[in-house]
């Protein structure tokens, strides 16, 4: 059963262009009968379409699109979004799941335009997994932010059930089970570190504190917006009533470049690289972990003799590889870093492979490695695939390691005492070992 077959079946112009949403692996065939059950939100109004759909092939009820009053009124869900189909359940499927909240800041932004079509795809949450995307942008980009909106209207993704955006986080973050925070301001020329800290800083102090008001009360954040660590400490104190465990900062797409180097010095393809952890700051102070990391199950010191490569030549070019990728493509990294952004979420919602883990920013408190209390560091994690994680223990280190990881945890040291004001910790004090380039940045 094909979209084609669908669309020729005795149905109205409206239900027409409602069941070429559908792909046939999304749909369920019983007898001559196709169903498909678009969940309804848990909200109370409803701000974007909220519908159900059930219909027969040979006999198919003519749904009425109905625009209600409030429909209309509504800013905040965008085009065929605020359709509401008023129609009757014959049949329901019964492997569709309740609606995903995810919600994505930056959502005009380069990264984000690869990233929600993914997000729609089904790609990261699977292909029975309804999504509803709360795009927040600013005020300068929200006529992008609907240009956007119609390309994912004009998708057709069967999953995508929902789709609002706004400027107001208060508004965009509400009900979120999952926020992607992208959305930053890029640092200008001749602008100081400090600077970047300070102005992307309030942003994410907001950001929190609209979470901590409005989100699920189990929101899992992955903060990407630099400087990513940073940001995601200022969120997570801004939003007391979250977890802090919930709270990342990405460096998922630093793990991804420092295995395809390890393979590509190895001669073997990329799946063969395991157990690599990116420790720190997603800064060129972060280490890519040579020392724990695995090639075909084999230490990767075993596997890549050249120990000076890896000392020096390795860890820089994954410290370095997003200046050098802008150099030659003239912009930061936007495709790879949505690849690492579903890597990174898809991590934490299927379990880990036995013996394997991934790298995520997460929040120090009670580490077993011995780093500062109280900043988000980059450490190798482990998930049963339910949103959580917990931290490896296994772990090896010598001394090349540990003076490298202390190097990254004084950096993330100075830049919290230079955010004090927005963590709520008194005076800041801004004393920055030295200016660190941002992967991504020249
Ligand atoms: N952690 C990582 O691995 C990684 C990798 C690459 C880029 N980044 C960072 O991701 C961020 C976004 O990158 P991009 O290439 O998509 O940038 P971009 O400039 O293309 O998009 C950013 C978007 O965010 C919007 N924005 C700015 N302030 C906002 C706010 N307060 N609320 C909502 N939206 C806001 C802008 O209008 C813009 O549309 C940057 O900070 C970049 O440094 C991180």
């Amino acid at each position: 059963m094909s979209v084609a077959d669908l669309t020729t079946s005795p149905v109205t112009s409206t239900y027409t262009k409602t069941s070429s949403r559908l792909h046939s692996s999304q749909l369920s065939l019983s007898s001559n009968r196709l169903s498909v059950h678009f969940s309804r939100s848990p909200r109370p109004i409803p701000r974007a379409q909220n519908f159900k759909i059930t219909c027969s092939v040979n006999q198919v009820p003519a749904p009425v699109a109905v625009q209600t009053e409030e429909a209309k009124n509504k800013s905040e869900c965008f085009g065929v979004f605020c359709q509401t189909y008023d129609l009757k359940a014959e049949e329901e499927t019964k492997s569709w799941k309740k609606l995903i909240n995810v919600a994505v800041s930056g959502a005009a932004g380069m990264i984000s335009n690869h990233l929600l079509f993914k997000l729609a795809s089904g790609e990261v949450f699977g292909p029975n997994q309804p999504v509803a995307l709360k795009l927040l942008g600013s005020e300068r980009s929200f006529q992008a932010l609907e240009g956007v909106a119609m390309e994912l209207e004009d998708s057709l993704y069967p999953l995508l059930r929902e789709v609002s955006i706004g400027i107001n986080p208060y508004e965009v973050f509400e009900d979120a089970e999952w926020a992607l925070l992208i959305g930053a301001k890029p640092r200008g020329p001749g602008m100081e570190r400090a600077g970047l800290l300070d102005i992307n800083g309030q942003i994410f102090a907001e950001q929190g504190k609209a979470l901590n008001a409005v989100a699920s009360r189990n929101v899992k954040v992955i903060v990407v917006g630099n400087p990513c660590n940073t940001n995601a400490l200022i969120c997570l104190k801004n939003a007391p009533n979250i977890p802090a465990k919930n709270f990342h900062a990405l460096t998922r797409l630093d793990e991804n470049r420092a295995k395809c180097q390890l393979a590509l010095k190895a001669g073997v393809f990329y799946d063969k690289v395991s157990n690599m952890t990116i420790w720190g700051n997603h800064s060129t102070t972060q280490v890519p972990d040579f020392l724990n990391a695995r090639i075909n199950g084999s230490p990767v010191k075993e596997v890549i003799k050249d120990h000076k490569w890896l000392e020096e030549e390795f860890t820089e070019k994954v410290q370095k590889r997003g200046g050098v990728l802008i150099q030659k493509w003239g912009r930061s990294s936007a495709a790879s870093t949505a690849v690492s952004i579903a890597d990174a979420m898809k991590s934490l919602v299927t379990p880990t492979p036995e013996g394997d883990w991934f790298s995520t920013g997460v929040y120090t408190n009670g580490n077993p490695y011995g780093i500062a209390q109280d900043i988000v560091f980059s450490m190798p994690c482990r998930s049963k695939g339910d949103g959580d994680y917990e931290l490896v223990k296994d772990i090896t280190f010598d001394e090349y390691l540990r003076k490298r990881i202390a190097k990254s945890e004084a950096e993330l040291l100075a830049e919290k005492r230079c955010v004090a004001h927005l963590t709520g910790e008194g005076v800041a004090f801004c004393d920055l070992p030295e200016d660190t380039m941002l992967p991504g940045e020249m």
